[in-house]
């Protein structure tokens, strides 16, 4: 099976377009949301010469002096610097990476601030305060023109979200007039003079879902971002010319009683003779308002209150990426559920019932560290009631590993309480850890 992510021209819903121009975009965002969860947007209107505002002050922060941006790092906010290893994607699914390496590249984030909406007495410390380095020529103006852009784009995707699910054409606008969106800047470049050894498993960036409702992701056409298919393997991704990327987060796929893909993705830079080509990324997150309250769409909850997908929670063969497949086959795939499973006959209250997501649980400093501490990852599954599968354990290399404190810094992410821990996803990621190193029964208990 050939894995692509497929290509979408929005120009019908930037430039206008008849009704019929709009149905077959907003069919093909259905497909590819449906099986990929990420796409290649093409059409979308942002001009070259704001992009390369862009690739200019993302060039201009990171090539300063590594205690200058230190300057720019503010603990504790999602904004400003944040310096390379001081992140652990996959703590976002609760585990350590494989390698109990942290990432390695790093990032500048910037964002809407509390501030901006007069009257609604929104909290700072939910959204953050920008900061502005001075030593970067025309920084703020030039990312502000791009931030405008991108959240252009996003807001075009709602629409054609809208239009794709057959939801109220006001939908998304309820719960994103005071949207915590982020621009975050990712420099993935290791040392001047760094020789990497062809074997080394290093880390861009771990394997993590986003969060919110959708990401338009802007790249260097250089390799290193990966997409999990549903063929359990990882796939090189790089934007087609003149393309985003677009994919969906975690609040989608709760609308859409995942029906539509939050994916795993990662990155995972090429080692060619003994380097690591540098590579750029600028990430848009449209995350919701920190007040929203994410429920599944009535439509998208079984008519007989069955969960679509049950078959996929244990399925001991069931990729990753589970959802779709549970969707698409829903009947036969149900009666297709494996002998011994110990979700067989149960139900998932949050999908049959919709039972509200409170968006809060992904606001806040959205610190993985302050996160991670108030609600550390569940040690038992809780919708399937047995103990989690653990992540291989091996002593950290010193001052590498997430051991010990959780990083400070990951100003980016949820840890969702035990009644929104995803089994699909991060189960199946566990056990991707420990297949290959011992018979997965042993090591996965929880399948
Ligand atoms: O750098 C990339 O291509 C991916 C960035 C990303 O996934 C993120 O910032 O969440
Ligand atoms: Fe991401």
């Amino acid at each position: 099976m050939t894995f692509t992510v497929p290509a979408v021209d929005i120009t019908p819903y930037v430039a206008g377009g008849s009704d019929d121009q709009r149905r077959v975009v907003a069919d093909a965002v259905d497909a590819a949301c449906s099986t990929v969860g990420f796409m290649q947007v093409l059409g979308h209107g942002i001009p070259e010469a704001t992009q390369d505002g862009l690739a200019a002050a993302i060039d201009g922060f990171f090539g300063l002096a590594p205690a200058t941006k230190r300057d720019y790092w503010v603990p504790g906010a999602n904004r400003g610097y944040s310096p390379p290893k001081s992140e652990s994607l996959s703590l976002s699914l609760g585990v350590a990476s494989a390698n109990r390496m942290n990432d390695f590249f790093e990032a500048f984030n910037v964002g809407v601030e509390a501030r901006s909406f007069t009257g609604l007495d929104l909290d700072e410390a939910d959204y953050g305060i920008n900061v502005w380095p001075h030593e970067v020529d025309d920084f703020k103006r030039r990312l502000t023109a791009y931030f405008a852009e991108a959240g252009r784009v996003a807001r075009t995707l709602t629409t054609i979200f809208t239009d794709a699910l057959g939801l109220p054409h006001d939908y998304f606008e309820r719960i994103t007039g005071h949207s915590i969106d982020v621009l975050r800047m990712n420099n993935y470049a290791l040392p001047a003079g760094t020789v990497v050894a062809p074997d080394a498993d290093i880390t861009g960036m771990g394997e993590h879902t986003d969060f919110g409702i959708v990401t338009v992701l802007w790249a260097d056409r250089v390799a290193g971002l990966q997409v999990l298919g549903t063929d359990r393997r990882w796939h090189d991704v790089q934007p087609l010319g003149g393309a985003l990327l677009v994919n969906l987060g975690d609040l989608t796929a709760r609308i859409t009683n995942d029906r539509w893909m939050s994916t795993l993705h990662r990155v995972k830079p090429p080692i060619v003779d003994g380097a690591v080509a540098r590579r750029r990324s600028a990430a848009y997150f449209h995350d919701g308002d920190v007040d929203a309250v994410i429920t599944t769409a009535p439509q998208f909850l079984d008519a007989d209150g069955a969960w679509p997908t049950s078959r996929s929670w244990c399925a001991t063969t069931s990729p990753p990426n589970w959802r779709a497949r549970g969707r698409v086959r829903r009947t036969s795939a149900r009666s297709a559920r494996p002998r011994g499973c110990g979700r067989r006959g149960r139900t998932e209250p949050a999908a049959r019932t919709g039972a509200p997501l409170p968006s809060r649980v992904l606001g806040g400093s959205r610190q993985w560290g302050t996160v991670r501490r108030r609600a550390p990852a569940p040690s038992r599954c809780p919708r399937r009631g047995r103990r989690r599968c653990a992540p291989r354990r091996s002593p950290p290399a010193p001052g590498s590993g997430p051991a010990g404190p959780a990083p400070a810094g990951r100003p980016r992410g949820i840890v969702a309480p035990a009644r929104d821990h995803r089994p699909g996803p991060t189960c199946a990621y566990i056990c991707s850890i420990c297949s290959g190193t011992a018979p997965r029964r042993r090591r996965c208990r929880a399948r």
